[in-house]
């Protein structure tokens, strides 16, 4: 593989083509996807010379874990659709890359069991659980001991999602179902019954306040696009945020995270760490989402395509890939240590003097 663009490009081609736009496809025209690609496309780094090797790591601390890079896999369901070995070799691959894998709500698979996965490969691996809160708090927190006690390290609650966005593409082709076999094992209430993922439109920061007194885990709010919103994840003490538009697949419309960061960044005020996802697809783009002020990336698409085609080793090769390509971009832009890569990265052609 040279490059996740490539890969993709064989993924889809193995698909069958409901799974293809399932994983691909977003809400209504499909604008903020293309946003959160474009945007990468814009911005130019702008690099020095002749000042030495970089002399760093990119070790990362977080909620939870620490990580060799700043770069995550975001949650993303159904991974049988793509390989049969489905979240657990998502979960190896990302162990052996020293990286964090978030387990959505929606897996194929236990997460008590992909946590075994990923802990047997490396007992340092963090894994955090993607939740969408749901309207019966009674289940609500019966997810939430399940994931404390299958090992996770912190609980992404996905708050972008009061209703499902439109998607075309599933509506088109009737992908409403699961094919036999394959279910969200993580959906089974304390009494043994299958429950759906219900949508919760009334929730609001209260329902933040009430998770916080309920688990000592950290909460990592996903799908903060405001400054506002920053400033009132802090007060509601949550530990991260995932900076997200769901890539593109809820509202669209949404601008590009990467456009939002700088005003995001200057809401945080380094009192929480960002993570930012949509569109993340070279190392450049990470170093890029660095630069204007973000902890760590996450990424979602990318790993799919990655298991598509080589299950736990197609995973490893996406995580290898973006890290390699990260330290190449970084290198080239004459940084020496994680602290010169800042705002100055960034070319704007309003810019004369550096
Ligand atoms: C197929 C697919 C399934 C997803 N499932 C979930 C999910 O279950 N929970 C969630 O919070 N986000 C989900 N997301 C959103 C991702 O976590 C992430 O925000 C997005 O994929 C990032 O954009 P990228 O795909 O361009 O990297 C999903 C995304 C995709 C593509
Ligand atoms: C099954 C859905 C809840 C997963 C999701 O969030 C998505 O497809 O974007």
């Amino acid at each position: 593989m040279i490059s996740l663009n490539e890969l993709e490009n064989m993924a889809l081609a193995r698909l069958p083509k409901i799974f293809a736009d399932y994983f691909i496809g977003g809400a209504g025209t499909e604008t903020t996807i293309r946003e959160n690609l474009r945007s990468f496309e814009d911005i130019r780094l702008w690099p020095r010379v002749l000042r030495g090797s970089f002399q760093d790591n990119f070790n990362t601390q977080l909620p939870g874990g620490t990580l060799e890079f700043p770069i995550l896999a975001a949650p993303t369901a159904f991974h049988k659709l793509a390989h049969h070995d489905g979240e657990l070799a998502t979960a190896r691959a990302i162990a052996q890359s020293n990286s964090l894998m978030i387990v959505s709500m929606a897996a194929n698979t236990r997460t008590e069991d992909i946590c075994k996965a990923a802990k047997e490969v490396n007992p340092h691996t963090p894994v955090w659980q993607q939740l969408y809160l749901q309207p019966d708090r009674q289940f609500t927190l019966h997810l939430v001991h399940q994931a404390e006690q299958a090992g996770c390290s912190g609980l992404v609650v996905t708050v972008d999602s009061p209703v499902f966005g439109i998607r075309e593409r599933d509506l088109r082709n009737g992908f409403n179902d699961l094919p036999k076999g394959l279910g969200c094992p993580n959906m089974i209430d304390e009494h043994g019954m299958t429950r759906e993922i219900e949508f919760n439109e009334s929730l609001d920061w209260q329902d933040i306040s009430w998770l916080r007194r309920q688990t000592s885990l950290p909460i990592i709010l996903k799908g903060i696009l405001h400054p506002k919103d920053i400033v009132l994840a802090i007060e509601h003490e949550v530990q991260a945020v995932i900076v997200s538009n769901h890539g593109g697949r809820q509202l669209d419309g949404a601008p590009a995270t990467i456009e939002l960061l700088p005003a995001l960044a200057d809401a945080a005020q380094n009192r929480i760490p960002l993570i930012v996802d949509g569109g993340i697809r070279h190392g450049t783009d990470v170093l890029k989402t660095l630069a204007l002020g973000a902890s760590a990336v996450a990424v979602g698409r990318p790993v799919i395509w990655g298991l598509t085609v080589n299950g736990e080793q197609g995973v490893k090769d996406v995580m290898q890939t973006l890290q390699q390509e990260l330290l190449t971009a970084t290198k080239l832009c004459g940084c020496r240590t994680r602290k010169d890569i800042n705002q100055h990265l960034i070319y704007s052609n309003s810019q004369t003097k550096g």
